[in-house]
């Protein structure tokens, strides 16, 4: 390979494999991959469970012709998503988990399978004017291959290894970044009265769990950790973040419209966790505290406030649910304020 060509591939290599910012790196793939195959366009795509079966994401776009990409629900507000079922061609290829090239009228498509280590399901989509030579299909292949390692290395510095859940490190980062988009949005209604929050901080902690750990041993104690993971995933929706905060602490960071919602889905965890037969250990109970997250909030003030309601779930009898704003700040004789506004959650 002539040396300047093999620099131009070095140094796609080195943006593929630099920054820690998912959404970045997921554009740079597309952005690399045109360049290196001077493809007509290409996408990333990435499966999603939904409620009538599985749904697709953009989680990038890039085309020669640079027209607009089309609408995002990664970082979009009205989510557009098509369904897997719509794309024979990408149902065919996630299944068969191998590299497939197909004619698209206009010229190829080189279709490559991704997965990573936490099973994310995505597809490298990559459009070309002309056939695609067997070297094109190795590049395509071979960059998946990189970005799926790059991914692979940020998921288990920010997951916590027992439960596969993201871990205390990742949490100011992931906070920001989930709640951007209300922080901007909750500015711009200029704080409707009505509007509620639309992210709720809640803190899960497991009752007596040391009592778990001292008659059972610490095995089976982990073993109720990794189900209760399990009973969060289960729980929540696919894009509320959870968290282990380390020992027997979880966290959870969820979208919700109104305080009614979030009410509902705090206590469906709760319910589901006393229902849960663990083996060997039997019935076991969590406390939730949860707090509406306001604009402008730090993660550690939001956290701050979750803890004191589960402080006082605690203090009450443990196995309930204690909200924040309605429970433990009017006893404690605090105004319901935002911290950049003056009205009233609830
Ligand atoms: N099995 C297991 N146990 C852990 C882990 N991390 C912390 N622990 C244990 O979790 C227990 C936490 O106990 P405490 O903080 O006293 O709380 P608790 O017994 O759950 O009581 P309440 O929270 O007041 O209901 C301790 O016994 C820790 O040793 C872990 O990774 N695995």
């Amino acid at each position: 390979m002539p040396h300047a060509a093999m620099l131009d591939h070095l140094e796609h290599v080195a943006r593929l494999t630099h920054g820690r910012d998912r959404d970045v790196l997921d554009a740079t793939l597309a952005d690399v991959v045109l360049a290196t195959l001077q493809a007509r366009a290409v996408v990333l795509w990435e499966v999603l469970p939904g409620d009538e079966g599985e749904l697709l994401d953009v989680r990038a776009h890039a085309r020669a012709d640079a027209l607009p990409a089309p609408m995002s629900a990664a970082g979009g507000s009205a989510p557009a998503w098509p369904r897997l079922s719509e794309r024979p061609e990408l149902v065919q290829v996630l299944h068969a988990e191998v590299t497939t090239v197909i004619g698209d009228g206009r010229g190829t498509r080189i279709l490559v399978p991704l997965r990573t280590e936490t099973q994310r399901r995505l597809v490298l989509d990559v459009a070309l004017a002309g056939p695609a030579d067997a070297q094109a299909r190795r590049v395509a292949e071979g960059m998946g291959r990189i970005y799926v390692n790059v991914i692979n290395l940020l998921d288990a510095s920010e997951r916590d290894t027992l439960t596969g859940l993201l871990n205390r490190k990742s949490f100011d980062d992931t906070f920001y970044k989930a709640t951007r988009s209300s922080h901007e949005a909750a500015a711009e209604a200029q704080r409707r009265v009505d509007s509620g929050a639309h992210h709720w901080l809640g803190v899960i902690d497991v009752d007596h769990f040391k009592s778990v750990n001292d008659r059972f041993g610490h095995l089976i104690g982990d073993e109720v950790l990794l189900l209760m993971a399990r009973l969060l995933r289960s729980t929540f929706r696919h894009d509320d973040r959870l968290y282990r905060f380390g020992g027997e602490e979880f966290v959870a960071l969820v979208r919700a419209d109104d305080a009614v919602a979030a009410a509902a889905a705090f206590e469906r965890l709760r319910t589901a966790v006393e229902g849960h037969s663990f083996p060997q250990v039997g019935r076991v109970t969590v406390s939730i505290g949860y707090t509406a997250v306001r604009p402008f909030d730090t993660p550690a003030d939001a956290f701050e406030r979750a803890d004191r309601a589960v402080y006082q779930a605690k203090a009450q009898g443990r196995n309930r649910v204690v909200c924040f704003e309605s429970d433990v700040a009017p006893q404690a004789g605090q105004p319901l304020q935002h911290a950049g506004g003056d009205v009233d959650l609830f």
